[in-house]
């Protein structure tokens, strides 16, 4: 007869391990080096491959049910990115993003079911004004994923810093190539400087139901 309960096929993961703990603790997490510089190069590529094709469109406030487009709030282009069709670069990304929300779901569960990611370029002397990621008709965004694609040897005076609007403190956070910065999507108000010289992003939602 065999064992009632077979070894589960689990190996901890010290990054996803730092990533949920800095979450309990602090409500966010930064992860320098998420993606190494030639994956960021890589995916960046692709970004330009998807605006060259004129995927881009100006992003909207609120979703389909309540879309206006406000240049006062914010002034990024964004591409919708889908999984069904992504090319190679699209696909590193995806493997990522998927093996870091089973392990979610396996040791928090957190029950993420859907997600959705899109491309971001953030014209010089754009910004996103303060806000929250989750909509007024739609509390399914759970975790808010951003990761940058800027080039290596981003500079403070080229703006564009996140702001983290926090109990206690305002966390400002560069935009630096591979690093990603995930946060509760309904808790943490947050903002986009005005950026100075061209900004470069994914940013995406872990949602429920
Ligand atoms: O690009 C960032 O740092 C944040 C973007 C953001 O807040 C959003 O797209 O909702
Ligand atoms: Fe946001």
């Amino acid at each position: 007869m065999g064992h009632l309960f077979e070894a589960i096929d689990f190996v901890e993961n010290p990054l996803y391990e730092k990533i949920i703990s800095d979450i309990a603790k602090q409500r966010f997490s930064i992860t320098d080096d998420f993606f190494s510089l030639e994956e960021v190069d890589l995916l960046r590529q692709s970004l330009f491959e998807r605006h060259a094709e004129d995927g881009f469109k100006k992003a909207a406030i609120g979703n389909k049910l309540n879309e206006t487009i406000v240049k006062s709030i914010r002034g990024d282009l964004i591409f919708w990115m889908d999984e069904t069709k992504a090319n190679t670069e699209e696909n590193l990304f995806f493997n990522k993003i998927n093996s870091l929300v089973s392990y979610l779901n396996k040791t928090c569960f957190l029950g993420i079911l859907h997600k959705e990611f899109h491309y971001a370029i953030y014209p010089k002397g754009t910004f996103y004004k303060k806000h929250i990621d989750t909509f007024q008709n739609d509390d399914r965004r759970k975790l808010s994923f951003v990761c940058y694609l800027n080039e290596d040897g981003w500079l403070p005076e080229n703006g564009g810093e996140l702001v983290l609007y926090l109990e206690h403190e305002e966390k400002i956070i560069y935009p630096l190539p591979g690093r990603v910065v995930i946060f509760e999507s309904q808790i943490i108000e947050h903002e986009v400087k005005p950026v100075n010289s061209e900004r470069l992003s994914i940013t995406g939602w872990l949602k429920t139901r």
